[in-house]
């Protein structure tokens, strides 16, 4: 089984942390290809960000489907989710967004679960999914640490701490039984956090990996029946040009 996981960012450094967690989650046998946009932002914190870091999702998930390594499943590993609905019209493959397939096992394991993001100007767009995957009753609160997303890498002790710092308020104030984890970049903290906190994180890229496994597993992929069919074919004119007649 070959599952790319995309990047929406355009830091490698990130990119590498997502593919180790995955790595080290996969089953026997799957094999795991982290990629990313080769332009877009460096993070994404932000409308702005997310809307620009779609197109760079829409382009690998198009990478996969034309390369001679053919693609089982795929994962956008960004909280936001950016471009999701999109990519799953570009394949026939599963295509698991992390903030969902957090929300999907957090529920299966508590009742109510908090998140912990980075800035707080991006709780919103966790706001808006949980509305928009029917997950908000089950959601006490969207906090957030109050780190950019790029400490992770480059100040990954202040970043850690902060985190620490939130996740035990949200246990202590929230009446929740697991937090989830905000971003793609804190794919590699969740042993370490809940070893700190002591209450279940779940961690997007990590759950994502696993429902991407049972979705193969099963046999099921993007239904083609509906609004998830492949786009009409047209031209694109401009920067665009190449995703002419898809
Ligand atoms: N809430 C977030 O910080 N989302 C993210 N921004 C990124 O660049 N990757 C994420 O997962």
């Amino acid at each position: 089984m070959h599952i790319r996981i995309i990047n929406p960012n355009t830091t490698c450094a990130m990119t590498e942390t997502i593919g180790a967690a995955a790595e080290k989650v996969a089953a026997q046998g799957a094999r795991i290809t982290a990629t990313q946009p080769e332009s877009g932002p460096v993070s994404i914190e932000s409308h702005f960000d997310e809307a620009i870091s779609a197109v760079g999702v829409a382009e690998e998930v198009l990478a996969g489907e034309r390369g001679d390594d053919p693609v089982d499943a795929y994962v956008i590993a960004c909280f936001g989710d950016p471009g999701l609905l999109a990519a799953r019209e570009l394949t026939r493959a599963p295509v698991i967004g992390i903030a969902e397939a957090a929300f999907h096992v957090a529920t299966m394991i508590s009742t109510r679960f908090s998140i912990v993001t980075t800035l707080g100007r991006t709780g919103i767009i966790a706001e808006h999914l949980l509305e928009s995957y029917g997950f908000s009753h089950h959601c006490r609160r969207v906090r957030a640490a109050e780190i950019p997303v790029l400490d992770l890498e480059d100040n990954p002790d202040i970043a850690f701490q902060r985190l620490v710092e939130e996740c035990l308020r949200a246990k202590e104030e929230d009446n929740i039984g697991a937090i989830v984890l905000g971003c793609g970049g804190m794919a590699d903290l969740t042993d370490r956090i809940s070893e700190a906190v002591g209450l279940p994180i779940v961690e997007g890229v990590t759950a994502a990996v696993k429902l991407a496994e049972a979705l193969v597993g099963l046999n099921l992929g993007t239904s083609k029946h509906g609004d998830l069919a492949f786009p009409r074919p047209k031209p694109f004119v401009g920067r665009f040009e190449s995703f002419s007649h898809l």
